[in-house]
C-alpha cells in the first residue's frame, strides 16, 4: 500500500528571510533603534506590540477586547493570536516589498518572544532567528522614560501602575527567554543607557559582528 508522510516545517526559510530578534524591557528604547536599523540596514520592523494594537482597533476583530485587557495588565496576549499576526505580516511584506533581487528579506521582529513557550513556537513554525538584539536597562531609566512618554503616547499601558506590572511580567517571563538564547549563543546584549546615538553606535557593533552589514 503506498503511504505518504506530510512533513511540516517553518513557513519561512532561512535561505529566504533573516529573522533578528528584539528584545528589551519596557521602554528600554527597541522601537527608538529600530528606526535606525530600519533606516541603515534595510530592515522590515515588525513590533508584536504594533500589530496587537493594530488588531485590538480592528472592526470586527474577536480579539479586541481580550487584547485590551492584556495589555493594560502587561500580560502576555496568548502566542497564537500574536505569532499568527507576526507571520502574516511577514507574508504581506514579502508580497508587496519583496527584498531587492539576490538579497534576503530582513525581518526585526520587536518585543517578541516574551515568553519561552512563544520563542519554540514561532521557530518551529514561522521561522527560526539569527541573532537576538537585547537592549539591557535598569528599571528606574525606563520607568523614567515610560511616564515622559505616556505624557504624549496616548498607550494604555504608559501610566505607572500597568508599568509596575510590565516590569514584572518581562523579569518573571521574559528574561527567561533572553537567557535561553543566551545559552544558545544568539544574544548580542547592549548596555541601553546612554544617548540614543550612543546606544545605536553600540547596537551597529553588535550586529555587524554577526554579520549584518548596511544595505
Ligand atoms: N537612549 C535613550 N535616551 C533617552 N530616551 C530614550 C532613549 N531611547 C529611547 N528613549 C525614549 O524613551 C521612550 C521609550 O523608548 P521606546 O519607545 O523606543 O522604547 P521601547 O523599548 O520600544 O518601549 P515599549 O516596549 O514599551 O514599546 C521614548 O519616549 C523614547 O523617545
Ligand atoms: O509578543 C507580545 C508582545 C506584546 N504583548 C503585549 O503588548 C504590550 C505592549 O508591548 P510593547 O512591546 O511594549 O509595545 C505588552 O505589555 C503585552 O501586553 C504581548 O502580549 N505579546
Amino acid at each position: 500500500m503506498a503511504t505518504s508522510t506530510t512533513t511540516t516545517g517553518p513557513r519561512f526559510s532561512t535561505q529566504e528571510v533573516t529573522v533578528v530578534f528584539f528584545l528589551g524591557g519596557p521602554g528600554s528604547g527597541k522601537g527608538t533603534q529600530s528606526a535606525n536599523l530600519v533606516r541603515d540596514y534595510g530592515f522590515v520592523h515588525l513590533s508584536a506590540g504594533d500589530l496587537l494594537r493594530a488588531e485590538q482597533l480592528r472592526e470586527g476583530s474577536q480579539y479586541g477586547a481580550m487584547i485590551k485587557t492584556y495589555i493594560t495588565e502587561g500580560k502576555i496576549v496568548p502566542m497564537e493570536v500574536t505569532v499568527n499576526l507576526l507571520s502574516n505580516a511577514m507574508r504581506d511584506s514579502l508580497d508587496n516589498n519583496p527584498p531587492p533581487a539576490g538579497t534576503k528579506a530582513r525581518f526585526l521582529i520587536d518585543g517578541f518572544p516574551r515568553k519561552l513557550d512563544q520563542a519554540v513556537f514561532f521557530e518551529e513554525t514561522v521561522c527560526t532567528s539569527e541573532v537576538v538584539l537585547f537592549l539591557d536597562c535598569p528599571e528606574d531609566v525606563m520607568e523614567a522614560r515610560l511616564l515622559k512618554r505616556g505624557e504624549t503616547s496616548g498607550r494604555d499601558d504608559d501610566n505607572a501602575e500597568s508599568i509596575r506590572k510590565r516590569f514584572r511580567t518581562f523579569v518573571e517571563t521574559s528574561m527567561p527567554v533572553v537567557d535561553d538564547f543566551e545559552k544558545k549563543g544568539k544574544v548580542v546584549k547592549v548596555k541601553a543607557t546612554g544617548s540614543v546615538e550612543e546606544v545605536y553606535a553600540e547596537v551597529k557593533k553588535g550586529i555587524e559582528a554577526r554579520g549584518v552589514h548596511p544595505r
